[in-house]
């Protein structure tokens, strides 16, 4: 039903798109071809600002080195249009990789200061070089060539950019909601996870301004087409503001919005065209208070409208349960070492977070990872994910030496992990949560979205199946089309390890999994981690609840000041007298149950971290990775 209201919309639509033209002056349909160009620019804008969060300031100048480019070669050179426009359009792109490069090194309003930046200096260069005709710009732009289409006529020239804009929105569409629009999706919610869920961030990056780059020059080459004069006024920064105007008001995260956006900031300005002065204060005014009333833009209005209604009658959301975990199989017994850390060290400036750890984790096995808090158990963690580099040391994952290696490089060496206060992308639904997490193809491989789409498309249905199995193992079915902050804290830590679990690793990392979960979560947990391992994965887990640790764990390291303190059986460590004294002033015997050596229930522990239990904030405002990143 819902597909077919949509192929309904969609066919109108396009009806009204082919009458238009006989229904307009000659004067409108100049402003509907204008409108279109900058829908197209607005496209591109969404896919590196909302869609991948990397503000780009530079798009006008990409727009305006597509016309430019355009303008050189044929007038300047002689070329054919549409020989010039290829090479505009590969000019543009090279300088949108330049352009992307400090997105590498800086972020947020960082990165919008250095490509407004570039923005003001393109500007600068076109008005004062000779090549580009300084202040008088370039005309005499030979009317694009098209056998039988007269395409001086705006009549015409509007059906061939109504084509390009179809094909330009829906290939947008379509990156959004396959396997690359979600790592760039997941990359803006959270570069820190995505890099563990195995997405090549930097390259991701630079991905996200390589397609703004893209929609940005082919819009150029639109333009010179049908204005056929080129002049630096058109790629001003006051048109970077309008183009921005119309991303957030239409809706940064959605394609379509920023599309919106376009066509009503370009109605406005053409009413407010003789009062340029206030146009301005209206944009502004209007940007302002869509960020503080509507952050989502208009196209968020729906959803919010729907959530709404959702919370005066959520019959559907009560409905949802939480099936039981259906086990892995076992895969028997398995040899050899799954970790080796030697002689690993970890210093923040004077402080010693790690002090010569080395421990082995041979493959199979459930290890405990305990010390009081600030021991260097999370950066333990982070510097074998790859978030840290150590300053001294090795790390061995399988055999392989992975010291220095990236963390989506240790990702897709088989390294998974949780985190202790949770880092779901917030703005993605479990199901894509966990999609994002199943794709094992490398960034490189993204030239198939350029020529081979039904390979990306194939390869989405397989992913798709295989997250609907791991949502059935893990009881998440109810919840796949949930945003998880809608979801209870225990439920949101299944997701975690679901979707941790989806990478198919070979070692799995969880920081404090029990902490916020009730005691028969904590049951359930336990038997969630030993099928785990029996399916032939290794477990390492950081965890103050010691009934679990107990009740759980083969071997158990403990970390005191950085320094392992002890290294053994449970009952070797809980009655080791360095632990105990690592534990004064909370002496061992508070912190272990009684009966931790026999093995206890695992939801009769006392949990020695009730804050976490109680306090699961984001973890972005502590997490010292991510305070690491935000340098
Ligand atoms: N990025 C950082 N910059 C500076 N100091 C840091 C950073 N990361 C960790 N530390 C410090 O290193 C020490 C070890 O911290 P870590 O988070 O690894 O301890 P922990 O054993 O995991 O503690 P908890 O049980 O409370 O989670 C602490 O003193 C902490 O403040």
């Amino acid at each position: 039903m819902r597909s077919l209201s949509k192929g309904g919309i969609l066919a109108v639509l396009a009806v009204v798109a082919v009458v238009l033209p006989y229904t307009v002056g000659r004067y409108t349909i100049h402003v509907i071809d204008v409108t279109i160009i900058f829908a197209i620019l607005a496209i591109g804008m969404g896919l590196a600002m909302g869609i991948s969060g990397q503000i780009n300031l530079a798009q006008i100048a990409f727009f305006g080195l597509g016309s430019y480019v355009t303008a050189i070669l044929t007038v300047r050179e002689g070329w054919g249009f549409w020989t010039a426009s290829v090479l505009a359009v590969l000019a543009t792109v090279a300088v949108g990789l330049l352009v992307g490069t400090p997105a590498l090194r800086v972020q947020s309003h960082y990165l919008g200061i250095v490509t407004l930046g570039l923005a003001l200096a393109f500007t600068n260069w076109l008005t004062n070089t000779e090549l580009t005709g300084g202040a008088e710009g370039i005309s005499g732009i030979p009317v694009p060539s098209l056998p039988g289409v007269d395409l001086s006529s705006e009549y015409l020239y509007y059906y061939l950019e109504i084509l390009a804009f179809a094909v330009l929105l829906t290939f947008g569409q379509f990156v959004v909601r396959t396997p690359l629009g979600r790592r760039l999706r997941a990359m803006r919610d959270d570069p820190l996870a995505a890099g563990a869920m195995g997405a090549e961030v930097p390259m991701l990056r630079m991905t996200a301004f390589a397609l703004s780059s893209v929609y940005g020059g082919l819009a150029g080459v639109l333009y010179a087409g049908l204005i056929r004069y080129v002049a630096p006024e058109t790629f001003s920064i006051a048109n970077m503001f309008l183009l921005l105007a119309m991303v957030i008001i239409g809706g940064r995260q959605s394609l379509v919005g920023c599309v919106v956006g376009a066509v009503g900031l370009s109605l406005v300005r053409e009413w407010l065209v003789d009062y340029p002065t206030y146009a301005q204060i209206a944009y502004g005014s209007v940007v302002v208070l869509t960020v503080l009333f509507a952050p989502t833009g208009l196209a968020g209005l729906p959803e919010r409208v729907r959530g709404a209604y959702r919370r005066r009658r959520p019959a559907a959301a009560d409905r949802a349960v939480l099936r039981p975990f259906q086990p892995y199989g076992d895969a028997g017994e398995r040899a050899g070492s799954a970790l080796e850390i030697a002689g690993l060290s970890k210093n923040f400036r004077g402080l010693k977070a790690l002090d010569d750890v080395s421990l082995s984790v041979p493959a199979g096995q459930i290890r405990g990872i305990v010390g009081p808090n600030g021991s260097g158990k999370t950066t333990l963690f982070n510097v074998v994910s790859g978030f840290y580099k150590p300053s001294r040391g090795s790390v061995r994952v399988g055999g392989r030496t992975l010291t220095n290696a990236s963390s989506h490089r240790l990702a897709q060496a088989g390294v998974a992990r949780t985190f202790q206060n949770l880092r779901l992308f917030p703005a993605m639904t479990v199901r894509e949560n966990v999609l994002v997490a199943l794709d094992q193809t490398r960034t490189r491989s993204i030239w198939r979205y350029a020529v081979w789409q039904l390979g990306v498309w194939r390869h989405d249905r397989a992913l798709r199946s295989s997250a609907n199995a791991v949502l059935e193992r893990y009881g998440l079915v109810d919840f796949a089309d949930s945003l998880p902050g809608a979801l209870p804290y225990g439920i949101q830590r299944r997701v975690e390890i679901a979707r941790a679990m989806a990478r198919s690793p070979r070692l799995l990392l969880l920081d404090e999994p029990a902490a916020g979960l009730n005691g028969d979560e904590v049951r359930q947990l336990g038997e969630i981690v030993r099928s785990i391992r029996d399916s032939g994965v290794t477990v390492v887990l950081i965890e103050h609840n010691m009934g679990l640790v107990m009740s759980l764990c083969e071997h158990v390291t403990v970390l005191a000041g950085g320094r392992v303190i002890a290294d053994g059986t449970p009952d070797e460590v809980a009655t080791a007298p360095q632990v105990i004294e690592a534990y004064l002033g909370d002496s061992m015997d508070d912190v272990l149950p009684a009966e931790a050596s026999s093995g206890p229930a695992p939801e009769a522990a006392t949990d020695p971290a009730p804050e976490a239990a109680t306090d699961p904030a984001p973890e972005a405002a502590t997490d010292p990775a991510v305070k690491e990143i935000q340098r």
